[in-house]
């Protein structure tokens, strides 16, 4: 048997996957919930939380302090970059995962990604992310954001800080940062804010899939 066709026959169809691919192709986002499971959720905010303890993470914004200041009006959070080379637990599984979404894609849509970004981000009481475009930062290769949500299950609506996408009609989309959640959209399309965080600190992980 030629390997084209063995591999056609090997392939296992997946539905959640097939969702996403559905989702993006309809409406240029899609919203997968316990896409990490309570537990995986657990092992990942823990890492989180132990880096952020140790003070690895960094203010968003660059730059002089005149560009900082007009950052930090735009942007509050903190973030430190993950390295995919990391031995750690959290992040070996949290890589598994996506790379295992990024073959899939790449095998059936053709979507041709072959680079990623990761951060983890930390938007403390009182900070927010205005709307915005992920490509502002003049990175056109990047093609699909993916956010992953890492709060406990405690996190409310009084909490605040929902992530809203605004669809090509200008439609809003508020969705809440539920642990295990992720949302994905497509970079270059879906403009989207952080609602200011009113309770408590939002532990998310956010990055980019992109095309070169
Ligand atoms: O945390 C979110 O829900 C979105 C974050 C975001 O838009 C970004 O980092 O570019
Ligand atoms: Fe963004």
């Amino acid at each position: 048997m030629n390997k084209e066709l063995f591999e056609q026959l090997d392939f296992e169809e997946n539905r959640l996957y097939e969702q996403i691919i559905t989702d993006l192709s309809e409406q240029q986002y899609c919203v997968v919930d316990n896409f990490f499971t309570s537990e995986e959720v657990l092992l990942l905010r823990t890492k989180l939380l132990q880096n952020y303890k140790a003070d690895a993470f960094k203010k968003s914004a660059i730059g002089n302090r005149t560009n900082e200041l007009i950052k930090n009006n735009v942007r509050g959070d903190f973030i430190l970059w993950i390295n995919e080379a990391s031995t750690a637990a959290a992040e070996k599984l949290f890589f598994q995962k996506i790379n295992h979404l990024v073959a899939y894609l790449n095998r059936t849509c053709f979507m041709g990604i072959l680079h990623k970004e990761f951060h983890y981000a930390v938007y403390p009481k009182g900070t927010f992310y205005q709307r915005h475009l992920d490509t502002f930062q003049n990175d056109s290769r990047r093609k699909l954001s993916v956010v992953c949500y890492l709060n406990d299950k405690d996190w409310a609506p009084e909490n605040g800080g929902e992530l809203v996408i605004y669809k090509e009609d200008q439609t809003a989309i508020n969705l809440y940062p539920l642990p295990g959640r992720i949302v994905i959209f497509e970079s270059q399309l879906l403009e989207h804010e952080v609602k200011e965080v009113k309770k408590g600190k939002r532990l998310s992980i956010t990055g980019w899939l992109k095309t070169r």
